[in-house]
């Protein structure tokens, strides 16, 4: 499919951002003017009484925002279909809420209990998403519900359900090291980061998106009700808005340093850039995981508290754009194509250190990725008072070694390190779509 026109999407935001001509008279970025913060930074600041409960927070509200497949107002309960050539929840244009856990399959769990799990969540994972409930025997007085009943009167909300494998689900206690995907296996050390063991890893992922928050939970905790014995929940994520658009049709929206994130991504319509970057193609061995994608998600703290008393010039030069429009500092409209070359009294329009310089395909041999990420929030650290929150980064690419490329780069020069941390990791492998009468079972063990 052609990709239409990119001109700029319809923005009524408040251009907060100084022009080209102001700018000019702003000082060049350094690493010192960025430490020059307004007001002092209150690491130890007390907030006492002020915590936000994470879930709370992430669950408040239940508008359908720009992303939303059926029009406001209109009745017409939103659907996306499950089943195809690939599965849902990646080229689909971004919901506004997600709901990420990862799951360990359980001590003495047998091949025989995962694949018979997997084929128990593929009926209930198709069910959800045509906002029916889990099916099961409804009204058994004797027996738990088989759907926990929280979505119950709540439109579908576009919901999609991805499933991924991690590395370690092909060692050998499932008879797997013979289908493992060539390119699936842990990311190295990157510089810059600092995981934390509790937030990284999983032997199976699920991604559940919606725009409904309740939808997106319901869905992951009834996967998580039938895996009773068979897998253990590892870590779990929230993802209040989300933070890149996958079609030019979407409006970009903005992260939590208040810039619009998303416009050079892949416009998920286009065949062939997916061909290219995001589906797994017919030069992988393992026939079974071809036209599926590899997932990276990265929980990226923001140190908020430091970025809201930089600069506006600062925090344009970080990005190399505009905060108020999402231009590039080398042009005027948010989808004007960055001239890396510009320069200005000697030095780079767009830093050398600027994040969209190091990430761009200009700089990485055309490199491409599907960013899918979600802010999220942990509420407040009770230590400090801090906030605790920033980018639940997800996205997907025909080779982890993609994101490990541009990860290095970034991790080791961008601006922008001084205010995030790599907190959490995950790299799984998604197998393609399901042809109608076909199980997530059946699919993995062949
Ligand atoms: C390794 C991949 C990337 C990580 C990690 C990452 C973190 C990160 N990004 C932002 C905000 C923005 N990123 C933008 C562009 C952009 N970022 C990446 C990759 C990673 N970002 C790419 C490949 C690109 C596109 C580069 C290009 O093609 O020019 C932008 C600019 C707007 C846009 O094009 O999306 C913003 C803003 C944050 C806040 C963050 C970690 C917290
Ligand atoms: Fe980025």
């Amino acid at each position: 499919m052609k990709t239409p026109p990119q001109g700029p999407v319809p923005d009524d935001t408040p251009d907060i951002t100084p022009e080209p001509a102001q700018r000019a008279s702003l000082p060049a970025a350094s690493a010192v003017s960025r430490r020059r913060l307004l007001g002092a930074v209150g690491a130890g600041a007390a907030v006492a009484g002020a915590a936000l409960g994470a879930g709370g927070t992430a669950l408040a509200g239940r508008d359908s925002g720009p992303g939303a497949a059926a029009p406001a107002g209109s009745a017409a309960p939103a659907t996306v279909d499950f089943r195809g050539t690939h599965q849902a929840g990646i080229a689909t244009p971004s919901q506004d809420r997600l709901c990420f856990a990862t799951f360990d399959v359980a001590p003495g769990a047998t091949r025989a209990d995962l694949a018979a799990l997997l084929t128990t969540w593929t009926a209930a994972a198709e069910a959800m998403t045509l906002g029916r409930p889990v099916p099961g025997d409804e009204g058994d007085l004797n027996t738990p519900p088989d759907d926990t009943g929280e979505a119950v009167g709540l439109t579908p909300g576009r919901l999609t359900i991805t499933l991924g494998y991690g590395p370690a689900l092909f060692d050998d206690r499932f008879g797997l090291t013979a289908r493992r995907p060539s390119a699936l296996r842990p990311l190295p050390k990157l510089p810059g980061e600092n995981l934390d063991p509790a937030l990284t890893g999983g032997d199976l992922c699920v991604q559940a998106c919606a725009d409904d928050p309740q939808v997106a939970f319901h869905a992951v905790r009834n996967l998580r009700r039938l895996g009773f014995g068979t897998v253990l929940p590892r870590w779990m994520e929230l993802g209040f808005g989300r933070t890149s658009s996958t079609s030019h049709q979407q409006a970009t929206p903005r992260n939590l340093m208040g810039f619009k994130d998303g416009t050079r991504n892949i416009d998920a319509r286009d065949e062939d850039v997916m061909g290219r970057h995001v589906w797994i193609g017919q030069e992988e061995p393992q026939r079974w995981i071809r036209g599926g994608a590899y997932l990276v998600s990265r929980k990226i703290r923001m140190r908020m508290e430091q970025w809201d008393r930089d600069r506006l010039g600062d925090q344009q030069d970080v990005f190399g754009r505009y905060k108020g429009s999402g231009a590039p500092l080398t042009g005027h409209g948010e989808f004007d194509t960055p001239d890396f070359a510009a320069k200005s009294g000697g030095r780079y329009v767009i830093p050398d250190d600027a994040h969209i310089r190091l990430a761009s395909p200009e700089h990485n041999n055309g490199l491409r990725i599907l960013r899918r990420g979600y802010s999220y929030t942990d509420g407040i650290d009770q230590q400090t008072g801090d906030l605790l929150g920033g980018l639940f980064f997800v996205a997907f690419m025909n080779s982890p070694d993609r994101f490990v490329t541009l990860q290095r780069v970034l991790g080791a020069h961008d601006a922008l390190n001084e205010y995030i941390q790599h907190i959490g990791s995950g790299v799984f492998a998604v197998p393609p779509g399901l042809a109608a009468g076909h199980d997530w079972g059946e699919q993995l063990f062949g």
